[in-house]
This record gives structure tokens, C-alpha cells and sequence, in this order.
């Protein structure tokens, strides 16, 4: 078997890489960083390590990688393979779905159709409907008919972290990752074209539904929340500051108040929701997994989006009478995450400098000024000010 990884960073060249080698499968990489590239060709070789049990590292030889805007070469490996995996960030889907699309047809142009599978790793909602839209542009009617009749386009779960090293200053080599213990691949089975493959660690799903969102509004919710307090609080680690004595309590209330809008509101089935929502827990406050809170609290803009983690599930609790007090509380705390590194913490502390609280809620988070969600992120900024966490001056 082969497969193509388009998005070699932590996920594609970590954790999907780990999955695939495991069950013996050829792997070529695309993506757009042209130094990522260069640097996998060169190096060749890298190290996937296992947080907290070094004997699970594996060691990825003769590593092969191409520039995801090489359309020609993407239409000739895919012709050879039998699965595409994204892990290239959802709000990339456009942009992927287009490259896709160009190199479907190219393939096609060279005789070169063939039953083949999409499948997305990405944390958003609906990403294989946005890829899928954004392909389907670039294709003719004919085209089309081929590519429904032979391509699937479907979504993983990825539930394991992937991140950098524990230590940074003992890396030695510039493409090792770090993953957590978690080799457990989820996949929507009904998306897929043609026979299954017989692989290890890949668990293809019946009943998909939810799975997605579930994730994104329980985990990435929960470890968002974290971070954006941790931050505050002036915290480097996840792990830490979900143990810390400040971030504990609130942390329970968080997961109360997600279990439930998901089982009330979504229709989860309540013990899958509560042993999901208790999984996260532990991952969150496994100190094994060391993570740096930029990572988790990157590209806030994205993260305080009307469908993303904090206001998605916030609005689902509110629409079936839970106040969601909790997740308010750090929703306010992501409106003040500052990093000079991360471009979008940047725009966003310009933003509010120059426009204020408000016009964020409004014009990112999607609120209207007499919405309860609004008033309660507002009450959120004074608790945060009463308890001494928010020390500047604020232009609500
Ligand atoms: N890291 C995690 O723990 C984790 C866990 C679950 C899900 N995810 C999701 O997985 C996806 C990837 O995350 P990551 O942590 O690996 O991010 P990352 O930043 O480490 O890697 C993303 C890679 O995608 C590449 N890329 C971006 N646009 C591309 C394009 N159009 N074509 C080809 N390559 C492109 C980037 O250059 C980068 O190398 C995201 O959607 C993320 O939310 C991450
Ligand atoms: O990848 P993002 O930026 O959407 O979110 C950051 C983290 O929440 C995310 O990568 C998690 O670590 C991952 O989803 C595993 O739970």
C-alpha cells in the first residue's frame, strides 16, 4: 500500500507517519513550507519519539517529499496510491481541496483514474465538506462523474497529540516529533471507496456521525480553556496548569458544562460523552505529555470563530438552558492571548487595543451585543479582573 501525507508537521509526518509505518506502509510527503521539504530530502531521516515510553520511538529512513504546489508530481505519485491524508489545518481546506482538484484532473489527463481515498486529520467542522467542495470546483462534469464514481473524501478523528520536543535544547535533529502514547486511528468507513485496507490501529467507523465535533468540542474545548488560563497565570505547560490549583476547579466545571450541551444538545449518548469527556481529562493533566501552551492556544482568531471551540459548544449549552459560566470565563481569557511569535495573537491584541472587546465579539465570535453569550464573556473579563488574573486596563 501507498499513501500520500499532504502537511508533513506535527500530525503528518508524527502521528499519521507512526500509524502507517506501523502497518507497513510507503509513504511520500507534499507540503507548501519549501524548507520542510528540503529539509526532509536532505535529512532523510528523523525520529518519531513516544512521550513517556521511549522504547515505542520509530525511526522514519529514506523519507521522500515534494512541494504540495508541484501539481505535475502529486498527480503522478497519487496515481500510484491509495490514500491522500490532510493534516494541513481545516481553515487550509480551500487551498487543498484546489491543489487536489488541479491534480485529480492531471491525473485523469494521463489515463490515470483510479479508486482512491481522501481522508482529513484535521480539528474543524466538516473539513471533507469544504475539501471536497473546493476539488469539486476545479473539475469538469465529466470529471466529476469520475471522481464521485471512484474517490472517497472522508474525516479521522485524531485524538494523540503531536508536538515538539520536551526539551528543545537537546534537539539534534530538526525533524524529530514527539507524539503521545495513543496509536488509535479513527476513520468515517462509509466515506471510503473500494475494499478496506486490513490495517492495524485504524478503526473504521460505522456510525461516524458526530465523532469529529464531538472531539473538537470536548478535547480541543477543554485544552483550549486550559491554555488560555495557563496563560494568564503565566504557565508554559498544559499539563501544569490543568493540575494547578487555580485552573483544577474550573477545569471540572468545564468538562460539566461540555458533557452537558453535547448530550442535551447533540444527542450524544451520555456514558460514550461521559467516558469521552473523562479520557480527555487524564490527557490534559498527564504531565508525561509535556506541551507548550502556544501550541494549544495558537491562531486565536481561528479558535474564537462562531463554530470553533469556545463559542460552538457554548452556544449549543445555552440553547438547552446550561449556562456555560466556565467556558465563558476562558473565552474572555483568549480575547487577551498575546504572543509576539503567533501572528494571529498579534492581529488579535491589535484589534482589540484599537476596537475593543466588542467589536471582536461581534465581528470574530459572531455575537450580537444582546446576546447572553456576549454578556457572559463580558462578565467573564470581570471575574478574571476581580481574582487578579487580568491586570490591565480594558477598552470593552
Ligand atoms: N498537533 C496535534 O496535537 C493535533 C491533534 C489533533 C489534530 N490536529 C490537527 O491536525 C492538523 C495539522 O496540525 P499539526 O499540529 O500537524 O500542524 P503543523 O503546523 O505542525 O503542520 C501543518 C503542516 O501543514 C503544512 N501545510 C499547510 N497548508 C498546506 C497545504 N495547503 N498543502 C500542504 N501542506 C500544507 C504546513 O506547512 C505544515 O508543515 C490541524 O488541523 C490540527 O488542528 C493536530
Ligand atoms: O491543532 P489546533 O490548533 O486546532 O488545536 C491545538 C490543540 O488543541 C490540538 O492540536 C490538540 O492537541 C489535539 O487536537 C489533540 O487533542
Amino acid at each position: 500500500m501507498k499513501v500520500i501525507i499532504l502537511g508533513a508537521g506535527r500530525i503528518g509526518r508524527g502521528f499519521v507517519t507512526q500509524i502507517m509505518l506501523l502497518n507497513h506502509v510507503q509513504i511520500t510527503y507534499f507540503d507548501v513550507m519549501d524548507p520542510m521539504v528540503k529539509q526532509l530530502n536532505e535529512i532523510g531521516s528523523y525520529t518519531i519519539h513516544v512521550l513517556g515510553h521511549p522504547e515505542k520511538d520509530i525511526v522514519n529512513t529514506n523519507v521522500t517529499a515534494y512541494s504540495a504546489n508541484d501539481i505535475e508530481k502529486l498527480a503522478e505519485v497519487w496515481a500510484d496510491a491509495d490514500f491522500v491524508f490532510t493534516a494541513c489545518g481545516g481553515k487550509n481546506m480551500p487551498t487543498v481541496g484546489k491543489t487536489l482538484g488541479k491534480a485529480y484532473k492531471t491525473m485523469l489527463c494521463n489515463g490515470k483514474g483510479h479508486v482512491t481515498n481522501i481522508i482529513t486529520c484535521e480539528n474543524w467542522i466538516e473539513p471533507a465538506r469544504d475539501l471536497k467542495q473546493a476539488l469539486e470546483a476545479e473539475l469538469n462534469e465529466d470529471e466529476k462523474r469520475m471522481f464521485e464514481k471512484n474517490v472517497g473524501v472522508g474525516e479521522a478523528v485524531i485524538l494523540c497529540t503531536g508536538t515538539g520536543a520536551p526539551d528543545p535544547s537537546l534537539l539534534t535533529n530538526p525533524l524529530d516529533t514527539w507524539i503521545q502514547n495513543f496509536p488509535y486511528l479513527p476513520m468515517d468507513k462509509a466515506a471510503i471507496k473500494g475494499n478496506l485496507p486490513n490495517w492495524e490501529y485504524v478503526d473504521f467507523v460505522d456510525q461516524f456521525g458526530n465523532l469529529l465535533t464531538q472531539k473538537l468540542y470536548t478535547n480541543n474545548t477543554s485544552c483550549g480553556s486550559i491554555a488560555y488560563l495557563g496563560h494568564l497565570l503565566g504557565e508554559k505547560y498544559l499539563a501544569v496548569a490543568a493540575n494547578s490549583p487555580e485552573i483544577a476547579p474550573i477545569l471540572d466545571e468545564i468538562y460539566e458544562e461540555i458533557n452537558q450541551a453535547l448530550i442535551k444538545g447533540m444527542g450524544i449518548d451520555e456514558e460514550s460523552q461521559l467516558a469521552f469527556s473523562k479520557r480527555a481529562k487524564a490527557k490534559y493533566t498527564d504531565l508525561d505529555i509535556v506541551d507548550p501552551i502556544t501550541r494549544i492556544a495558537r491562531d486565536p482568531l481561528r479558535k474564537l470563530k462562531p463554530n470553533d471551540r469556545l463559542i460552538g459548544p457554548s452556544k449549543i449549552a445555552l440553547s438547552v438552558g446550561v449556562e456555560p459560566k466556565a467556558i465563558a470565563l476562558c473565552t474572555a481569557a483568549a480575547l487577551f492571548y498575546d504572543n509576539p511569535e503567533d501572528e494571529s495573537a498579534v492581529q488579535l491584541q491589535k484589534m482589540r487595543k484599537q476596537y475593543g472587546i466588542g467589536y471582536i465579539l461581534e465581528n470574530v465570535c459572531g455575537l450580537k451585543p444582546d446576546e447572553k453569550l456576549y454578556t457572559m464573556i463580558i462578565d467573564g473579563i470581570h471575574e478574571l479582573q476581580k481574582r487578579g488574573w487580568l491586570k490591565e486596563e480594558v477598552n470593552l
